[in-house]
């Protein structure tokens, strides 16, 4: 029989002391005759899949999460290729746009600037407050490709949650999804009868810096072993927030730090290949980025560290990355710049802007080129052929998500490029038949990173996420591919190994945790590597009822 767990809501201030326990078998009568857990499982599946639309499914997915959390996880580990896209990017996007009008009960907390000057009452009102350990947390201003979402971004926190819990074991009643609404300047919600944020137009600069001051003192208040994980911040508040608060609290941004991890493990991977193919040496990688928002900008600082690694000093690492924004190349001479673009300004270009990306190409001579851009289509079948005509194995990574706002699909990459192309998009992509060969598109996307990341966090008990624990969980993702793997030519793991992959990046996290002395767990310093791996293995958390009935999950 499965667990149906009283959503705390309806307990008031009810604390859930432990973790969720298999229930007792409910009187006779109160279930029908041939109630049996595996074949239950098969139903559920059958009940999701017999949905057309994937907003429908996504639907479906969260009240079985309410209804029966187990069993949701359950589905969710024993099919991540199928029920990833489903509860996180891309269908994810499309809950956020709806949010308002699929809205069914409340999951996570709300906080808003009407909050102002009594945060601490409203963070009192979580129901399992000596329980949180993770919170992921949006402002709904830049959710996914999508813009100024407000507070319909709610969807995003409990989907990175949902991946921790899966991903990672956290533990479900561990996470705290949070949206806060300060406004939102979309004029569409603004004016939709049904939204379900303050009607109002976000707040300025200052009220929000103010706004925030307090939410994270607050929070550290009320929840002192939580650790913050900002998600899709508009670009200058999300580099502003992390800069004021990332010495002062265990907090990091996802968008920046851990997506720039990501990228940086499948770019050391691909750059490899590439460079096999070439001859070139890999320090001489030139990377051109197409965007250069949060999500560009943190990539480009944490590939610097890809050349560091390669013997260049950082000066050296900072003249092989270009930047590309809205108005084209971006360089010194073009006029003012935004602060976060300017460490990657290039100073050897003095003439008139370039804003064709094919004449960019011609220009910086790329072998690698990466969309963060949020503009479907922008890598053209012409520009697909100018990296191709440059490299033997171009590496092209579309990472704007969703899926309709990738820069192009794989089919397109694949054959532009003669089957060459090195791949990895945000959103994932089907695998496809080239000449006589399966080829496999990676998906670059910060799921594979934050889970173990912040597992790893959270059980050093770390006081600050450290550039290195970040660079350590992409060392370690990098490091992660099986031979199997790397005989397909993949450049990130099998996702159905997240488990076994987000217990080797805490590892790594733990490790560099304590290297930089901001681990409080002090014990876990004594135990060698094999103990250290076999205590986060214990601390996963698994939905109770029989793996071993339903499939091979030896790697769990
Ligand atoms: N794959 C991942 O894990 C991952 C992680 C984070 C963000 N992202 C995606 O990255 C995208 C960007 O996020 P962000 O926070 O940096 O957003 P942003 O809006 O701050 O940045 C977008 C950048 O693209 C540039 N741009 C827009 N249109 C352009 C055009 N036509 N030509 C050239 N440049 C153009 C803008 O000038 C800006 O620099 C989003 O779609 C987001 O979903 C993916
Ligand atoms: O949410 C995702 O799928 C990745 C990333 O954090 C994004 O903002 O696009
Ligand atoms: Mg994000």
């Amino acid at each position: 029989m499965t667990i149906v767990l009283t959503p705390f809501w309806c307990n008031g201030v009810q604390k859930l002391k432990k973790a969720p326990q298999p229930p007792p078998k409910p009187a006779h009568g109160l279930t029908p005759p041939a109630l049996d857990d595996t074949i239950h499982y098969e139903r559920c599946l059958a009940q999701l899949r017999s949905k057309d639309k994937n907003i429908e499914k996504y639907i479906y997915l969260s009240a079985l999460k309410e209804q029966d959390p187990h069993m949701f996880y359950k589905v969710a580990l024993l099919h991540m290729p199928e029920i990833t896209p489903l509860i996180y990017t891309p269908t994810v996007g499309d809950a956020c746009l709806q949010y308002s009008h699929i809205y069914r009960r409340p999951e996570g907390l709300f906080i808003s600037i009407n909050d102002k000057g009594k945060i601490r009452n409203v963070l009192k009102n979580w129901p399992r407050i000596d329980e949180a350990r993770i919170s992921v947390v949006t402002d709904g201003s830049r959710i996914l490709g999508l813009g100024d979402l407000g507070v319909n971004g709610m969807p995003i926190s409990i989907g990175k949650l949902s991946l921790y819990i899966a991903g990672a074991g956290i533990r479900p009643e561990s996470t705290i999804p949070i949206c806060l609404d300060l406004g939102t300047n979309n004029e569409k919600f603004l004016a939709d009868p049904l939204y379900l944020g303050l009607r109002q137009r976000r707040v300025s600069d200052e009220a929000m810096t103010a706004f925030m001051d307090e939410f994270m003192h607050e929070m550290s208040i009320a929840f002192p072993k939580l650790l913050i994980q900002f998600e899709d911040f508009s670009t200058d508040h999300a580099f502003l927030y992390l800069e004021r608060y990332r010495n002062k609290y265990p907090v990091f941004n996802d968008d920046i730090q851990g997506t720039g991890a990501v990228v940086l493990s499948g770019f050391l991977n691909a750059a490899k290949l590439s460079s096999a193919a070439s001859g070139r040496p890999l320090s001489s990688h030139r990377i051109l980025f197409f965007g250069a928002g949060s999500a560009g900008v943190g990539v480009g600082l944490q590939l610097m560290s890809f050349f560091t690694l390669q013997g260049l000093s950082k000066e050296e690492a900072r003249e092989h990355i270009y930047l590309v924004d809205s108005q084209g190349l971006v360089y010194n001479d073009r006029g003012p710049l935004a602060e976060h673009k300017k460490v990657f300004a290039r100073n050897d270009y003095h003439g008139p802007p370039i804003t064709n990306l094919l004449d960019i190409i011609a220009h910086v001579k790329p072998t690698a080129l990466l969309g963060l851009s949020t503009t479907k289509d922008a890598f053209t079948a012409d520009v697909l052929q100018a990296m191709g005509a440059l490299n033997p194995r171009p590496i092209i990574f579309p990472l704007s998500n969703p899926v309709r706002l990738s820069e192009c699909n794989f089919e397109d990459a694949v054959e532009n490029t003669a089957g060459q192309v090195l791949f990895a998009s945000g959103s994932p992509f089907p695998e496809m038949q080239f000449n006589g060969k399966t080829l496999y598109p990676g998906q670059g996307n910060n799921m594979y990173i934050f889970p173990g990341l912040g597992l790893g966090a959270i059980l050093a008990r770390a006081t600050s996420v450290t550039d290195s624990m970040v660079e350590a969980s992409s060392l370690g993702l990098a490091e992660s591919l099986t031979p199997e793997e790397r005989g397909l030519g993949l450049i990130y793991p099998h996702i159905e190994r997240i488990r076994e992959i987000s217990a080797f990046i805490a590892k790594e996290v733990i490790r560099a945790a304590q290297k930089a002395n901001v681990d409080h767990h002090t014990e876990l310093r004594s135990m060698n590597d094999k103990d250290l791996t076999e205590f986060i293995n214990s601390k996963m958390w698994n939905p109770y009822n029989g793996f071993a009935k339903v499939g091979n999950m030896s790697h769990l």
